[in-house]
């Protein structure tokens, strides 16, 4: 048991298991998947078990702050967007994540997950839009890749492949095949922001005929690389 949780567990433990970790709350356009282009409310949680070479996002291992997950809810109200984005991190390393999604669902929000694909995804809300990567080789994670997670993923859902090189291309067209990804739900190839030239990934795309959504991160192209955008 953490600090955390052995200082409000003894005092109010139906508070303290409705608490998360939380890096940022942030309100901006959705950069990234089905709902690009969406205002949208971000909620990272912090904390991440991989370490993902090119992670834009080193910022969220550590650090941030517990808020009871109605607070977290009441501020995500006070923007005023339908559409709510869980992330991290790896949101999916805080069990209580799925408390938080679940009540997203049921205030009525459009909710989308961001998660790593090393995580068990067979708990999440059906209601919630899984966006799920598959860890490439050049991410240095492809070991982490759960691939029982495909099997929950519904047709909402969507798989998502950064890619850092032709190399990591060749190993996504291959998963294709192998897992018929294609057929389970919309995959995204994306390139690692800065290592792959987007329009040579478009290039191989089209090459090969691939029936993958090509895209590229919105909010990076609006904002470069600044935190809570
Ligand atoms: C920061 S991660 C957080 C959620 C979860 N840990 C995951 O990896 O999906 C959110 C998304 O950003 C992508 N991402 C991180 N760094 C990136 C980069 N440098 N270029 C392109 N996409 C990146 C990840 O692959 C993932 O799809
Ligand atoms: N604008 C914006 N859109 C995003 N979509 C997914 C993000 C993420 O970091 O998971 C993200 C992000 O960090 N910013
Ligand atoms: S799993 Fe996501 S948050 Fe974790 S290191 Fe990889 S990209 Fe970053
Ligand atoms: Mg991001």
């Amino acid at each position: 048991m953490n600090g955390e949780e052995a200082r409000v567990g003894s005092a109010t433990p139906a508070v303290a298991a409705e608490r998360l970790r939380i890096t940022e709350i942030f309100h901006s356009i959705q950069g990234e998947a089905d709902a690009i282009g969406w205002r949208t409310v971000f909620v990272r949680l912090t904390g991440c078990p991989l370490r993902c070479v090119w992670c834009d996002t080193e910022y969220s291992f550590h650090g941030g702050d517990w808020h009871a997950i109605d607070d977290i809810l009441a501020e995500v109200a006070r923007h005023g967007a339908k559409h709510v984005c869980v992330t991290g991190g790896e949101p999916l390393a805080q069990k209580r994540c799925l408390i938080l999604l679940r009540k997203l669902c049921d205030a009525g929000y459009e909710v989308s997950l961001e998660t790593s694909g090393a995580l068990d995804v067979s708990a999440v809300d059906p209601r919630v839009h899984k966006v799920m990567d598959l860890k490439a080789p050049d991410s240095g994670e492809s070991g982490r890749n759960l691939w029982s997670n495909l099997d929950h993923l519904l047709a909402h859902d969507q798989i998502k492949i950064v890619l850092a090189s032709r190399g990591d291309y060749e190993w996504a067209r291959a998963m294709l095949t192998e897992h018929g990804l294609t057929d389970r739900c919309m995959v995204l190839f994306s390139p690692v922001h800065g290592a792959v030239e987007p329009r040579e990934l478009a290039e191989w795309i089209l090459a090969d005929k691939l029936d993958v959504r090509f895209q590229l991160q919105l909010h990076k192209l609006l904002w470069n690389d600044a935190k809570g955008k």
